[in-house]
């Protein structure tokens, strides 16, 4: 692992305990410093040769003139220079070393040095060697072999200067003959060091264009480099970690990775340790570490162990890298995958795993837990009739009401649609209660205001205590909804406990579901006719189709049993169109075979009512039997019309325009407001049979049944009474001039061959039936 830099070396692009300069100021730096190297150099051989002429005028062999002077001249130089490089004039040079104005001012003061002496020849010759020789390291073979070149003049012109003053010595041939062999010598000399130079450059060159690369691609890339001393701690991290990550380098050189991040959550160092001490390389090492802002980020480390030749461990090198995204990211996802997203809740799969959790907890600590389930009250008209948008903002608040109510180690989650799930744990011993559980439902009852209408909304809650109704968290959660359903039966708007035999009641449901699946396909399904009697006249005027489920076992199901089933599965509307299909087909068989026509009264359920299709369904079931739309009578209860009044307005008027007869069903047991009354095109109001049971005992029955005749009559409309039993209900609603009657007193409904018997007999007989009532009365 290096430790330090060459001098003469690029800087490579990492932090040595500073932060970086950028890459432009890096090369910059690195040439400053080689033109420094380089005047330092000149200086030393400038002082040494000062040096060696002090020496020589010591020992006698140079006169002290030459030898002052001499020196005066190198070291003056050397102060020019210092000074030109002092005030960067050599930046304005083209090159900027002065390497050859230097060598040339050197090769100048030799030269005059020389020509002031007549011994030690060779010492000089030396020295033009010496200054060559450091021209090794800058020159090309050219610039080489023009100072070789030069210096031979040089020599040249000593010798020339000798042989004028002082002729004919046998120095003067020696000299020429040093000068032959420097001529003879030099050149050779000059292009060795000038490929050696060549070579160093090409060698420095590629190194360069190698760090050039790794620079770049470190900049590139999102990962920084990193390197760790034998002691693990950080010595040198690439400019990439302040840049990418936001951490300054002075925050980590010297530190180790545990000194200066921590583990991710729920984690330890202890792998990171163990991996570090068999010095194992290591992938991928997460950790977090706070910014220079503050901010925390995660890192992703990966790292291999450097050792030297002999195997001794030198530290650590590797990469890192920025994971704050990617994590964020991560979490995100999680986050989605165990959320609802419209209300931020938990979803099924959080709550199983913290209901899970609270099992365990409620083991360790012995206490109960509750799992309530609550399911919104009709949540699918209101969701219907004012749109998504308001059902939204509606299950925002009550999830936020019923969050108000509950403790901050509480769980509330949303299972979809307008089912919630709450685990009750950690509560004091005897607080949880159905009281409290009631005030929650209370306070979800106060109105919303959704999308500028004031919307108000019950639930129904099931409760499955822990341990006693279940021990694990899937069954709970089952057991809260069966017992949500029978808060549901039980009238909505409350919250039940769980009992052991409601797991019957709900098999049986679950039972009746799939069985009423399959019971379509298997025809297991007739229709019962009830005739509808004309007071007036004493004849049968209509018929109600009452649909009932024939099986081999138990036999005949009545639909009290399954048309609730039917209509939370949706099997109501292929139910209810096959009704419809065989009904209208029955009016006109009946009518065919000869019997009077007789108007056909045929149930709708509030779930085939709000379908779309429901008028063109209507029509293609008068068109394909044939019958008369005015013989057709749809049958609406009063809840159902008021529930969505305006929409209940335009389906009736378009049920109208097709020729078909409205009745509103169950009329006086909802919540009617008289005055919507005359804005639905209606046409007949069926009295509930629960006023017509005691109207002769209860004056207060009499009198509305008796006020419900009479405003429907003024409202034009005519008045079905329901539910006769007995001649003394008939002979008081014939007093109060009722239209007509159905009931047991008429008939049963009964299949439609037992009633085709009766029309061929009903004249006769039904009026007598009637007479014998009115008789006994
Ligand atoms: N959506 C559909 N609903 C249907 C269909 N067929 C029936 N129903 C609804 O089921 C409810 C129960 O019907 P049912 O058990 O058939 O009871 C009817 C009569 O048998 C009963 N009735 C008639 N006369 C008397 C009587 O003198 N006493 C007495 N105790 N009961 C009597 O009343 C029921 C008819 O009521 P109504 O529909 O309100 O006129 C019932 O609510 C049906 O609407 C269907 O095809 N689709």
């Amino acid at each position: 692992m290096p430790k330090t830099q060459e001098p003469d070396r690029p800087a490579l692009p990492v932090a040595r305990g500073t932060a970086d300069a950028a890459p432009a100021d890096a090369s910059h730096l690195h040439r400053t410093v080689l033109r420094r190297m380089r005047f330092v150099m000149a200086a030393i051989c400038s002082v040494a040769l000062c040096a060696l002429m002090a020496a020589l005028y010591l020992l006698g062999l140079m006169p002290g003139a030459v030898a002052a002077s001499g020196a005066a001249l190198i070291l003056g130089s050397v102060l020019a220079f210092a000074l030109v490089f002092r005030w960067r004039l050599n930046l304005r040079a083209t090159d900027p070393s002065l390497t050859v104005p230097m060598t040339m001012v050197a090769v100048l003061c030799v030269l005059y040095v020389m020509a002031g002496s007549d011994i030690a020849r060779d010492t000089f010759v030396s020295f033009f060697g010496l200054v060559l020789l450091f021209g090794v390291f800058r020159y090309t073979t050219r610039t080489l072999l023009q100072h070789a070149g030069l210096m031979l003049l040089g020599y040249g012109v000593v010798i020339f200067l000798h042989w004028h003053g002082r002729p004919a010595g046998d120095g003067l041939l020696v000299d020429a003959a040093r000068w032959l062999t420097l001529a003879t010598v030099l050149p050779l000399f000059t292009i060795v060091g000038g490929q050696i130079m060549a070579g160093r450059r090409a060698a420095m060159q590629r190194l360069r264009d190698s760090e050039e690369r790794f620079r770049r691609l470190t900049a590139l890339s999102s990962d920084w480099y990193w390197e760790q001393d034998s002691m693990l701690r950080f010595t040198t991290l690439s400019p990439g970690l302040e840049a990418k990550a936001g951490i300054g380098p002075a925050r980590l050189i010297g530190r180790t990775l545990p000194q200066v991040a921590q583990a991710p959550p729920r984690t330890s160092w202890e792998a990171y340790a163990e991996a570090s001490a068999a010095h194992l390389p290591f992938v991928n090492l997460e950790c977090q570490s706070n910014d220079d802002s503050g901010t925390l980020r995660w890192l992703s480390l990966s790292g291999e162990p450097l050792f030297d030749p002999d195997g001794m461990f030198l530290g650590y090198y590797g990469t890192g890298r920025d994971i704050t995204e990617h994590k964020q990211a991560e979490e995100r996802i999680h986050f989605q995958a165990h959320h609802d997203a419209l209300t931020g809740l938990p979803n099924r799969l959080l709550l199983l795993d913290r209901l899970e959790h609270a099992i365990a907890q409620a083991d360790r600590d012995g206490h109960a837990l509750w799992v309530v389930f609550v399911d919104l009250d009709r949540f699918k008209r209101i969701n219907d009739s004012l749109g998504h948008k308001s059902g939204d903002l509606l299950l925002q608040g009550v999830a936020q009401r019923m969050q108000s109510h509950l403790r901050p180690s509480d769980t509330i989650a949303r299972l979809g649609g307008d089912e919630f799930v709450l685990v009750l744990s950690d509560w004091p011993a005897g607080s949880l209660s159905l009281g409290l559980m009631q005030q929650m439902l209370d306070a979800v009852r106060a109105p919303f205001a959704a999308g500028g209408n004031a919307i108000t909304i019950s639930c129904s809650a099931g409760i499955a205590v822990y341990p006693g109704d279940a021990g694990t968290a899937e069954l709970l959660v089952e057991r809260a909804d069966v017992a949500m359903y029978r808060a549901k039966e039980a009238g909505r708007n409350n919250a039940h406990f769980y009992k052991a035999e409601m797991n019957a009641l709900a098999m049986r449901r679950l039972r009746l579901e799939s069985e009423l699946r399959s019971a379509l396909e298997a025809r297991e399904f007739v229709l019962h006719y009830q005739p509808q009697m004309d007071l007036a006249t004493g004849r049968i005027v209509g018929v109600e189709a009452l649909l009932r489920w024939q099986q081999a076992r138990p036999g005949l199901t009545q639909p009290v049993d399954f048309i609730g089933i039917a209509e939370e599965t949706g099997l109501i509307v292929p139910l209810g169109d096959w009704v419809l299909e065989t009904a209208c087909a029955q009016a006109v068989a009946w009518q065919r075979s000869g019997s009077s026509r007789l108007r056909m009264a045929v149930n709708l359920s509030a779930r085939q009512f709000a379908q779309k299709g429901l008028v063109a369904t209507i029509s293609a079931a008068l068109q394909r039997s044939g019958l008369e739309p005015s013989l057709l009578e749809i049958e609406i209860t009063e809840s159902l019309m008021m529930a969505d009044v305006e929409q209940a307005v335009t389906t009736l008027a378009a049920l109208k325009g097709l020729g078909v007869h409205v009745s509103v069903d169950d009329f006086g047991t909802g919540y009617s407001s008289l005055a919507y009354l005359k804005r639905f095109p209606v046409d007949v109001l069926k009295i509930d049979r629960s006023f017509i049971r005691d109207i002769v005992s209860d004056a207060s029955d009499a009198a509305i049944v008796a006020a419900i005749i009479s405003l429907a009559h003024s409202l034009g409309l005519t008045v079905v009474a329901e539910g006769v039993e007995r001649p003394e209900q008939l002979i008081y609603l014939a007093s109060c001039g009722c239209d007509t009657v159905q009931g047991y007193m008429v008939s049963p409904p009964m299949q439609a061959d037992a009633l085709d018997q009766l029309l061929r007999t009903v004249p006769a007989a039904l009026p007598a039936r009637i007479g014998a009532g009115q008789r006994r009365a």
